[in-house]
Parts: structure tokens; sequence; C-alpha cells
């Protein structure tokens, strides 16, 4: 091996050390493995929750939009707190995955259709227990998750929003429902290190959630509680975010709350808007 090579292997081995160390003393880890979540971002949504009235108990919430869901850590945790039950399961299944099938008809894969038109499948069967749905989009995968209808298309495609419809409608939660109660936004696109090029694409995602929710949440008057209707959005820290939260934000909600959990690992950048009693401004409707 030469000099170089060795010393790029030293540098490997010490990271993945360090890594090792960190994942080893990382409570929210730990706490992962005794709950079964599919990460660690579970506890973060939880702990927001629980500071902040406890928004993912109310008895009222009847759909919950979970934007950039995977690998499922805040869906799972979303689902149980609205009371779907691993137990109460009775078909898995998922909604708008383009599975690819081997020439013995096995599910080989599969793969990424913006559309998502040509295969939908059967999801859970409605739990006696679950008193609500949660809609869970992401560019990935998501394994089945009870309660969950996980959609795998991009946010930012113009006809994403019509397929979240489509799903509202299709699981029985009718015209009354085809508004959320709860918009979660998780979204972390893939950081290409150019900062200028990362905060432009961090806000971009923010203008696009806020104009989904402005669109698609019920306000704090249509569920009958001054903080209903609430936006939990992630951001990356810079400049123009502020703007973007006095501008868009703090007008069209009665609380605005700036969140940077304990579990979210201190040396990052992200942080979330708390937004809860929606009333905006000026309403669209969708149809
Ligand atoms: C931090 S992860 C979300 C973690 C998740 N909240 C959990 O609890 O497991 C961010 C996710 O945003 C997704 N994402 C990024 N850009 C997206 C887009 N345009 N549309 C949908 N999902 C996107 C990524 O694929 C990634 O899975």
């Amino acid at each position: 091996m030469s000099f170089r090579a060795t010393l790029v292997a030293l540098a490997q081995r010490k990271s993945s050390k360090e890594w090792l160390s960190r994942q080893s003393s990382d409570p929210w880890i730990k706490q992962r493995a005794q709950n079964d979540f599919y990460s660690r971002s579970a506890f973060k949504l939880l702990e927001i929750s629980e500071n902040y009235g406890n928004f993912l108990d109310k008895q009222d919430v009847g759909v919950v939009i979970d934007l950039g869901a995977a690998p499922g850590g805040w869906s799972q945790a979303a689902a149980r707190k609205l009371g779907w039950d691993v137990d109460s399961v009775k078909k898995p299944g998922s909604y708008g995955l383009k599975q690819e099938l081997d020439k013995k008809g096995k599910v080989a894969g599969d793969s990424y259709d913006p559309l998502n038109i040509d295969d939908l499948e059967k999801g859970y069967e409605h739990s006696p227990d679950g008193r609500a749905i949660v809609v869970a989009v992401d560019l990935l995968t998501i394994k089945p998750i009870p309660g969950v209808q996980s959609l795998k298309a991009d946010f930012l495609h113009p006809l994403t929003e019509g397929l979240i419809h489509d799903v509202l409608v299709r699981f029985g939660f009718g015209f009354g429902r085809r508004k959320a109660d709860i918009i979660l936004s998780d979204i972390a696109m893939n950081m290409t290190g150019v900062a200028v090029h990362d905060d432009e694409a961090s806000l971009r995602i923010c203008h696009a959630v806020w104009e989904f929710a402005r669109k698609n949440l019920r306000t704090a008057s249509e569920i009958g509680r001054t903080r209903g209707g609430v936006l939990l959005l992630k951001h990356f820290t810079h400049p123009d975010v502020d703007a973007f939260r006095q501008k868009c934000l703090v007008p069209n909600f009665r609380d605005v709350t700036y969140i940077k959990p304990r579990s979210s690992r201190s040396e990052s950048k992200e942080a979330y808007y708390l937004c809860r009693g929606f009333e905006p401004e000026t309403i669209d409707n969708f149809d």
C-alpha cells in the first residue's frame, strides 16, 4: 500500500471510530432501538409535539401530511399518536410504488415514477383504532407503516399535490377531509456543498411547502381550536429565511415558533418553524 493510501485508510478508520463512538453514545439512537422507529427523527417530532400543546394527540385530527417522510420515523410516530397500532393492521401495502416484476412475476424492486398513476395498490385497511390517516410523501420508498399511505413522488412536481388529494379521497376522508389538520415537512435536499446553491434550494422548498399549506391546511376556525391548523417546517439557517418567516408565516398563523430540538445534532444548520393556529389572510380553493 502506498504512503498516501495508508494515510487515507488511517483517516477513514479514525472517522469510522468517531462515528461509531458517536452512534453508541447517542441517547436518541438508543431510544430508537427500544421503540423500533425507522429513524431518530421520530423523537424530534414527539419532543416538539409534547413541548408545544401535544398537537398530535388532539382527538379532532383526521389528516396528517408528512412531506419528505423517508425512511418514515415521523410518519410512524404520528400514526401511533393517531391510534394506529401494529397489531391492528390487516393488510400491508403501499400507495404509488411502481414495482418491477422479474420474469417469474416476483417483485424485483421498485422505481421512481413521478406520476404514480398506473400502479395504485390497496393500502392498509382501516384499523378500528386508527382515527386518522397519515399521507407520507418522499422521493424514496417508505416501508409499509400501519395507518400511513405512502406516495413515492417528488413533492416539487406539479402533479404531486393532485396525487395527495387522490389518496385522501380514496381512503374515505371525503370532501370534508381533503385538507389536512397537520402538515409536517422534514424535507432535506441533497447538499451540494456550494452554500449559495444549497441556501437557494432550501428556501425554495420552504416556499413550496408554504404554498402547499396555504391551500391544503384546515384553518383554526374550521377546526374550532385557536391553535388548530399546524405546519411544522424544517429550514436551514441562512439570512433570507427570516424574511420568509416574516412575510409568509407570521401574518397567517397565530403563533410561529423557532425550534431547535434537543434531538437535533448541535452542529447541524437545521431548525424548524412550528406554526399553529392557521388563519390565512386569503384562502384559495384548489378545486
Ligand atoms: C431528513 S429526511 C426525513 C426524515 C423523516 N422525517 C423521518 O422521520 O424518517 C429528508 C427526506 O427528504 C426527502 N426529499 C428531499 N427532496 C424531496 C422532494 N423534492 N420530494 C420529496 N421528498 C424529498 C429525502 O428523500 C429524505 O428522505
